[in-house]
């Protein structure tokens, strides 16, 4: 089309299907707080919190967090003010079950999910339920945990009991999220509760249990609750994008070798047509555990029967995305524990200085990274049914609410996500981390990811909205993402028939 002698540049919109959930996500620990209302049990991140203040950045806790448990019907005057479709949340195990064990259930604490999840119906908003998001019951952990070969019954019991009391209306389920933050870093290091620090066994003996546990939860949900309740089952996998730092060959099998000690052991299993841990890594630890003194390999292997019972058991896949990295064979290397997951695959990893940080560490805003990951799931598991289950941007708590780098950023992945789905990734729904500010574990308070600044000064944890929220409700809205839209002013408001 001319204008005015030049090719005006038309507006290609692209559009999210109509039927995409757009949400966001929380996680009870980091919200919640009530760590001991009306008969809730210690977790694991209670006892870190209250024993090992030291090991937290800003010697907080989650003792009242966003005091979400007094405050949950404005958290879903949020989501009606951002028009979500869906609102992602975890079950703390130990408000239900204060011991863990399905023998003392703990009324109280179904009740408050009860009037959450009615809360959320009320207004059409659908509860993505995750069973686990790391607060383990403490007198479990003192059982040992996920190192304890009947981790997964115990979690099978909890499971069910979630099923059979909030399955009428919840019909999106996640068993686990992120094992590697639970393995890796709560049993294989000291990053994250439990603190086991077990670098030689530790990722892959709580690898394994977790994996038995999702294929037991799954199964029973499958078996015993879908033909009435007609709900979805998944896991969520933390998959951030590693890369080839080079062309080279060697830079390619590194970087393969860093995505399987990264989500592959976790997501192999379940999600592959041969089952059983990654070739590679299981061929790689079986060797240098002999090496090293070992009777068997330190990564255990499932039997034939445990592969067939684990391979399948999956409706979607979760994935939590961030960042990217780059994977050099030889270069970039750092020292790790010996024997340790990373240094079994002895690889180095590198982010280009170019890629904007942001306030965690571990986090920066690298190019194409939603569409990389997301179109290498799709092709190595055959494009099963995806959700991004966290995507989001980090802050310091002096950042103002005219938060324009997260937009940059928030703009950007889900640009990111429809060239995704314009590749054909079957990319169901987007759920942002996170829907308010919250308790970023040992960096305490010292990171903001909230759509919605929280004043953890105030009494009522006042909630304010951010501008990236005013553009996150455009989006939801319009399912297009205008890169020139701006809000009028920074007073929230809610849309009709929300
Ligand atoms: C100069 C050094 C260059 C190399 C960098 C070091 C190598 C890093 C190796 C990669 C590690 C990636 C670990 C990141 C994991 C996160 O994606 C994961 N922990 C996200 O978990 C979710 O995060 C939310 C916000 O932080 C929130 O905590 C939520 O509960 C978690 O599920």
């Amino acid at each position: 089309m001319l204008i005015g002698g030049c090719l005006a540049q038309q507006k290609q919109e692209r559009h999210f299907p109509s039927d995409f959930i757009f949400g966001a996500a929380t996680s009870a620990y980091q919200v919640e707080g009530g760590w001991n209302a009306d008969g809730k049990g210690e977790s694991i991140w209670d006892r870190l919190a209250h024993t090992k203040i030291q090991d937290v950045l800003d010697q907080s806790t989650g003792d009242i967090a966003a005091d979400t448990y007094n405050n949950y019907k404005r958290d879903v005057e949020m989501m009606r003010e951002l028009g979500l479709d869906a609102y992602r949340f975890s079950l703390a195990w130990s408000r239900i079950l204060p011991d863990g064990t399905i023998n003392n259930i703990n009324e109280a604490g179904v009740t408050f999910y009860n009037n959450l999840i009615d809360e959320m119906l009320k207004y059409n908003i659908k509860p993505l339920v995750t069973l686990y998001h790391w607060d383990l019951p403490q007198k479990l952990q003192d059982l040992g945990g996920f190192m304890n070969p009947l981790f997964p019954e115990w979690y099978e019991d909890y499971a069910r009991l979630a099923f059979e009391r909030f399955g009428d209306r919840v019909k999106l389920w996640i068993t686990f999220n992120e094992p590697r933050e639970i393995c890796y870093e709560g049993y294989g290091g000291y990053t994250k509760a439990p603190q086991v620090n077990r670098t030689d066994i530790g990722t892959y003996h709580c690898g394994k249990n977790l994996i038995l546990a999702h294929a037991k939860a799954y199964r029973t949900y499958v078996t015993h609750f879908k033909p009435t309740q007609n709900g979805e089952c998944g896991i969520t996998i933390s998959v951030n994008w590693f890369g080839p730092l080079t062309d080279s060959k060697e830079d390619e099998y590194a970087a393969e070798l860093r995505r399987q000690a990264e989500w592959g052991i976790y997501a192999e299993p379940i999600f592959s047509e041969e089952g059983g841990w990654p070739k590679e890594i299981s061929e790689i630890v079986a060797k240098k555990s002999i090496e090293q003194g070992y009777k068997t390999s330190r990564l255990p292997e499932f039997t034939n029967e445990e592969k067939k019972f684990v391979q399948g058991t999956y409706d979607f896949f979760g994935v939590n995305h961030y960042s990217s990295y780059l994977v050099s064979a030889n270069e970039h290397k750092v020292d790790h524990p010996v024997p340790s997951i990373l240094a079994d695959v002895d690889v180095g990893v590198y982010r280009p200085p170019a890629w904007m940080p942001s306030a965690s560490t571990w986090l920066v805003m690298a190019p194409n990274s939603v569409y990389n990951a997301l179109t290498h799931l799709m092709r190595k598991y055959n494009n099963p049914p995806f959700y991004i289950t966290e995507n989001g941007w980090s802050e310091h708590p002096e950042a103002p609410l005219i938060d324009n780098v997260r937009i940059i950023y928030y703009r950007a992945a889900l640009n990111s996500a429809l060239d995704a789905i314009e590749a054909g990734v079957n990319l169901k729904g987007y759920m942002a981390w996170s829907l308010l500010d919250n308790y970023e574990w040992t960096e305490g308070y010292t990171i903001r990811f909230g759509l919605y600044q929280v004043d953890f000064e105030s009494e009522q944890r006042t909630r304010t909205a951010r501008k990236s929220a005013f553009i996150y409700k455009q989006i939801v809205k319009t399912r297009v993402i205008d890169p020139d839209y701006e809000p009028d002013n920074m007073t929230m408001w809610i849309d009709e028939g929300h």
